[in-house]
């Protein structure tokens, strides 16, 4: 089920299109990626799906129906700069957007009381925002987020200022929230978290999606380029056979770029009759490369 349709909306600032029809739909159980370059338009969008700024085109559903206030309850939001109030108690702020989301007195309590119990840090209930480090007022923005139970959660950049213990702890909650049925929007320019948390993703590039859909099979649509090898013994001559571009050694394998995945069989002839191969794998491209190929100059 669709929990959040978008359908070719357009979002313009006097002469500036900073979003240009950008359609997408994010499931029930389904982590979708939003990337692209600064100035790509994510944020504008992310802020169109909150009902905080209004498209000039196109249509945005949610559960199949178009907006209303009331529509803030299901929806949680991280923002990628900081939402709270430093000078706030967790408690007293976490409490006040959780009962504005429609959440009863004790429910809200109950509820910030078990996340500050999930992320091991009980004693912040008390504590004002400013008194944490960085990374613990992420959490506390994350927990603000989560702690109506939204159906659609808008995360950007989500793990920003988190050391990696933290960032497994929160990739964790996220998939859990996935798993529980939650739609969750999921915008970085962390390649890695999306190659490992979503299934589908768009591309924004300068407006427009130049990329979207399953990352899988964008993958398939991109020539494999590069050859991985580890052998027992050394390997002399991978340069010099046709169709390598250059060859990155360390002490565990070889990298090997190619100009097309043909050369990786002359690649294994090779070193089979040199040495002992341990591993041979022709590789896919990255997200990353991937993102680089499409967006690279696009940074405003
Ligand atoms: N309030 C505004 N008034 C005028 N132009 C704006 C406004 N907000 C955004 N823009 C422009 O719209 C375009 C898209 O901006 P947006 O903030 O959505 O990008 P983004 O993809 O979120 O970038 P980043 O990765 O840097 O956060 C940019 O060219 C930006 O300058």
């Amino acid at each position: 089920m669709n929990r959040l349709e978008l359908k070719q909306v357009v979002k313009q600032y006097a002469d500036k299109t900073a979003v240009n029809g950008v359609t997408l739909n994010v499931k029930e159980g389904e982590i979708y990626g939003l990337l692209g370059a600064n100035g790509a338009g994510k944020t504008t969008t992310m802020r169109m799906v909150l009902g905080l700024i209004h498209p000039d085109g196109g249509n945005i559903l949610y559960n199949g129906k178009p907006y209303n206030t009331e529509l803030q309850q299901i929806m949680g939001y991280l923002p990628e700069e900081r939402g709270l109030y430093p000078k706030v108690k967790v408690s007293e702020q976490i409490n006040y957007l959780a009962r504005l989301r429609g959440m009863k007195a004790k429910d809200a309590d109950e509820s910030l009381k078990y996340w500050l119990k999930r992320f091991e840090v009980p004693e912040y209930y008390d504590k004002k925002i400013e008194e944490l480090s960085k990374g613990n007022q992420q959490k506390m923005g994350f927990i603000a987020a989560v702690v109506h139970r939204p159906q659609i959660l808008i995360l950007d950049e989500a793990f920003s200022g988190l050391d990696p213990v933290n960032v497994e702890l929160l990739k964790s909650t996220v998939k859990e929230l996935r798993d529980e049925g939650t739609a969750i929007l999921f915008s970085t320019h962390r390649m890695e978290h999306v190659e490992e948390l979503c299934r589908q993703i768009t591309i924004l590039h300068r407006s427009n999606t130049v990329v979207q859909g399953e990352i899988k099979e964008i993958k398939s649509r991109y020539p494999r380029e590069q050859v991985y090898l580890s052998t027992i013994g050394q390997v002399e001559g991978l340069e010099q056979l046709e169709g390598v571009k250059h060859v990155d050694h360390n002490e565990r394998g070889y990298l090997i770029h190619v100009s097309q995945a043909e050369v990786a069989q002359e690649i294994l002839k090779t070193a089979m009759s040199q040495t002992t191969v341990e591993h041979f794998e022709i590789k896919e491209p990255t997200l990353n490369q991937i993102f680089i190929r499409e967006v690279g100059e696009s940074n405003e």
